[in-house]
C-alpha cells in the first residue's frame, strides 16, 4: 500500500469507463468516441443523452421514439409542485431548491422502491424522468421565486426550447432555442470531475440512483465547481460597475490572494475546448445585439490571466456571458449546468453499479496518540 499522499485525488485512476475521454494537454474532449466539436455542432441534447446511456448516436426513428419518452416525462406531480412553491416562498437559493427537489422527486418514481438499486431497465427509466423532470421544475421555481404562474411542459417541443418556454411563457428563437440546446451538449458529461465522483461514491454503497444524483447537485454547486459560472458574472457585472479595466479588476483581485473565477483546471493545461465553442457563441450573440461589451471584457481577462499566471479559461467563462446575453437569471446559471451533466452523472452510476466496489480512501492520521482521559469533573 503506497504512502503516497494524493492530495484533492490528483491523478489517482479509481474506475474504467466508455464514458468521456479528455487530453489535458491537447484541449480535447470526446464523448463516446466523438469529439465535443462534432457533437456541438451535429448532435442535438436529446442524441446526446441517448449516446451516453445507450452506448450510440440514436438512428432516425430510435431518436423519435427516445425524444417522445423524455417528453411525456416532464409533468410535476402536485407534490413536488406544491413542495418548489414552499422552496419559492422561503427564497431557498437555487442549487439548494435543485438538491431538495431531485431528493423530492423519488418520492414519486415507481421505480424508486426497487428492490435491486443496480437493476439496469429501472435505472435508465429513473434517469429518463429525473433528466425530464428537472428542466420543469426549474423553470417552475424561478417563475413562483418572481410571483408568477407556473408555465406547464410541452411535448411538441425540444429539451432545450421547451426549458425556455417554460422559463420566459414564450417559445424561444431559433437562436435562442439552438445556444441552449449546444450549451447542454458541452455540459453534459466531464469524466471524473467532482460532482460526478460524488455521484459514485454514494452508488458505490448501493445506494440508489436519486441518492446519488442528489449528492452530485450538493457537490456541481460549490464555486471550485459549477458555482463558477454564476461568479465570472458577478465579476462581469462588478467590473461594468465600478471605474476599472478588467486587467485593473483582475490585477487587484490577485493581488488579494482571489482566485478568479472561470480560469483554472484540474485536467486541462490548454484551454478548455467547450469554452473555445462558447466564445463564440458569446461572441455571435454580442454581434447580433451590437452589443461587445460582455464579449470584450472577458477576451480581455483571458488575454491578461494567460500573459500573467499562464491560466486558460474553463467551460464556466464563456457560459457566463453567454447566458447572460440570452437573459437568463445569473442564479440559474449553475442549475442550468445540473440540468444537463445530471446525463452524465446518471450514465456514471450506471458503470458504477455494473462493475461495483466500495469507494473507501484513507487519510493519513496526524492526531494525538495514547491520551488518557482526565475524568469530566477535573476537566
Ligand atoms: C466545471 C468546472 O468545475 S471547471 C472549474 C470551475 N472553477 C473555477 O473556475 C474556480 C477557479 N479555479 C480554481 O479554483 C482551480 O483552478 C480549480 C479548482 C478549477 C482546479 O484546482 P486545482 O487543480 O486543485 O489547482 P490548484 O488549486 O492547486 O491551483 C494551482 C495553482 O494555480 C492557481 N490558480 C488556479 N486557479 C486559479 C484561478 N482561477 N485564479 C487564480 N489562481 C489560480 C492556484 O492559486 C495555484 O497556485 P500556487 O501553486 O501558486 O498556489
Ligand atoms: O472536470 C472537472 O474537474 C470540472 C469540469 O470541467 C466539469 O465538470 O465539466
Amino acid at each position: 500500500m503506497s504512502d503516497d499522499l494524493k492530495r484533492g485525488l490528483e491523478g489517482v485512476l479509481v474506475a474504467e469507463s466508455e464514458l468521456s475521454f479528455i487530453d489535458g494537454d491537447a484541449g480535447k474532449l470526446v464523448y463516446r468516441g466523438y469529439t465535443i466539436e462534432d457533437l456541438a455542432r451535429d448532435a442535438s441534447y436529446e442524441e446526446v443523452v441517448y449516446l451516453l446511456w445507450h452506448g450510440e448516436l440514436p438512428t432516425q426513428d430510435e431518436l423519435a421514439e427516445f425524444s417522445s419518452e423524455m417528453a411525456t416525462e416532464r409533468e410535476l406531480a402536485d407534490g413536488v409542485l406544491a413542495e418548489i412553491r414552499e422552496l419559492a416562498d422561503a427564497d431557498e437559493v437555487p442549487m439548494a431548491a435543485l438538491r431538495t427537489i431531485v431528493s423530492t422527486l423519488s418520492a414519486y418514481d415507481d421505480d424508486a422502491d426497487h428492490e435491486d438499486v443496480t437493476d439496469l431497465e429501472a435505472n435508465v427509466r429513473k434517469s429518463r424522468r429525473i433528466t425530464a423532470k428537472i428542466p420543469t421544475a426549474l423553470a417552475a421555481f424561478n417563475r413562483l421565486r418572481n410571483g408568477n404562474d407556473v408555465v406547464s411542459p410541452r411535448e411538441d417541443l425540444s429539451h432545450a426550447e421547451n426549458f425556455l418556454y417554460m422559463l420566459n411563457d414564450e417559445e424561444p428563437d431559433e437562436v435562442l432555442a439552438d445556444t441552449l440546446d449546444m450549451a447542454l451538449v458541452l455540459h453534459a458529461d466531464h469524466g471524473l470531475n467532482a460532482s460526478t465522483f460524488s455521484a459514485m461514491v454514494t452508488a458505490s454503497t448501493l445506494s440508489d440512483l436519486h441518492s446519488a444524483v442528489t449528492s452530485a447537485v450538493g457537490t456541481l454547486a460549490g464555486s471550485l465547481h459549477g458555482g463558477a459560472n454564476a461568479n465570472v458574472m458577478k465579476m462581469l457585472k462588478e467590473i461594468d460597475e465600478s471605474d476599472k479595466d478588467p486587467t485593473k479588476w483582475v490585477t487587484d483581485a490577485l493581488a488579494e490572494g482571489r482566485r478568479v473565477p472561470g480560469f483554472g483546471h484540474r485536467v486541462y493545461n490548454v484551454k478548455d475546448p467547450r469554452a473555445k465553442i462558447l466564445g463564440e457563441k458569446s461572441e455571435a450573440l454580442g454581434e447580433a445585439a451590437g452589443d461587445m461589451k460582455w464579449y470584450d471584457y472577458s477576451v480581455a481577462i483571458e488575454e491578461y490571466i494567460g500573459e500573467e499566471k499562464g491560466l486558460a479559461p474553463n467551460v464556466d467563462f464563456y457560459s457566463a456571458s453567454t447566458y447572460y446575453q440570452m437573459g437568463i437569471p445569473v442564479d440559474i446559471y449553475t442549475p442550468i449546468f445540473a440540468m444537463s451533466r445530471v446525463a452524465g452523472w446518471t450514465a456514471h452510476v450506471i458503470e458504477q453499479y455494473e462493475d461495483n466496489r466500495i469507494m473507501r480512501p484513507r487519510a493519513r492520521y496526524v492526531g494525538e496518540e495514547d491520551l488518557t482521559i482526565t475524568p469530566i469533573d477535573e476537566r
